[in-house]
């Protein structure tokens, strides 16, 4: 569950220094777990912000905020950054190492996450496979497509099986028909109980994928796909 109440957010300023012109205000909504949302609004409405909040690369200097069950702004730092391993994150800009290849990028999430080296080999064999990168694993970066350095942040954000998964114009790079198998993929994911936010100025998508939305207007909600009638679901997810 993801559970928003007034939230306001400035950028470069400390929590409690609000005197900064806000990027987002007042916003409110609950995004049930297993949920797919999208997020819209013309450029500079404040969506990467958005999803950088709920990242928890920043903090909300007002409101309430909670992401799968925690309030992030009264939780204590390590409990951000066990929080922040069950969240998945698809940058507009893939930002992949260019001196890793395809699996080390993939895998470097579990890596830093400490597991093993059988559990690193077969989820990344089983996240590149299930994006259709399984040939590309020991490839470099700058030997592939736009459209694939985007699938491959997509599977480095999948890796970890987040419960939340936050993308940022996700589909940017790729052709329509990729673009269509992506959120299909990402349907699927939230079929299985991944909560799912994506990013989009796509209209055929948002026409072909009719989920709800969180509409932004310079910084301010103007739908209210995310706002009304939110489902009840387990509040400790
Ligand atoms: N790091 C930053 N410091 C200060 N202001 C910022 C920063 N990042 C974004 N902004 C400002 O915050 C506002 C919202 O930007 P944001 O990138 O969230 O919008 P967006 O809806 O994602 O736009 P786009 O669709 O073009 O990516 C804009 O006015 C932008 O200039």
């Amino acid at each position: 569950m993801i559970r928003f109440r007034d939230v306001s957010y400035a950028h470069g300023r400390a929590r409690h220094n609000a005197r900064g012109q806000p990027v987002l205000h007042g916003l409110s909504f609950e995004i049930p777990q297993g949920g797919f949302y999208w997020l819209t609004g013309p450029s500079g409405a404040g969506k990467s912000s958005l999803l950088r909040l709920m990242h928890l690369e920043t903090l909300p200097q007002s409101g309430y905020a909670e992401i799968l069950g925690i309030d992030i702004v009264r939780a204590k730092r390590n409990q951000r950054a066990h929080l922040r391993q069950r969240i998945g994150f698809v940058p507009q800009d893939p930002g992949l190492l260019a001196e890793l290849s395809v699996f080390d990028n993939v895998a470097l999430p579990l890596r830093l996450a400490g597991a093993d080296r059988d559990r690193i080999a077969s989820e990344a064999a089983a996240v590149l496979d299930w994006l259709g990168l399984h040939d590309k694993a020991g490839v470099f970066p700058d030997q592939l497509s736009g459209g694939e350095r985007q699938r491959v942040a997509v599977a480095r954000a999948l890796i970890v099986r987040p419960a939340l998964l936050l993308a940022d114009e996700p589909t940017n790079a790729l052709a329509e028909g990729q673009s269509w198998q992506l959120i299909e993929a990402f349907a699927t994911l939230s079929r299985l109980g991944t909560t799912v936010i994506v990013a989009t100025h796509n209209e055929s998508l948002l026409r072909g994928f009719p989920m709800p939305a969180i509409a932004l207007d310079r910084g301010r909600q103007t739908g209210n796909g995310a706002s009304a009638s939110p489902r009840r679901s387990d509040p400790h997810r």
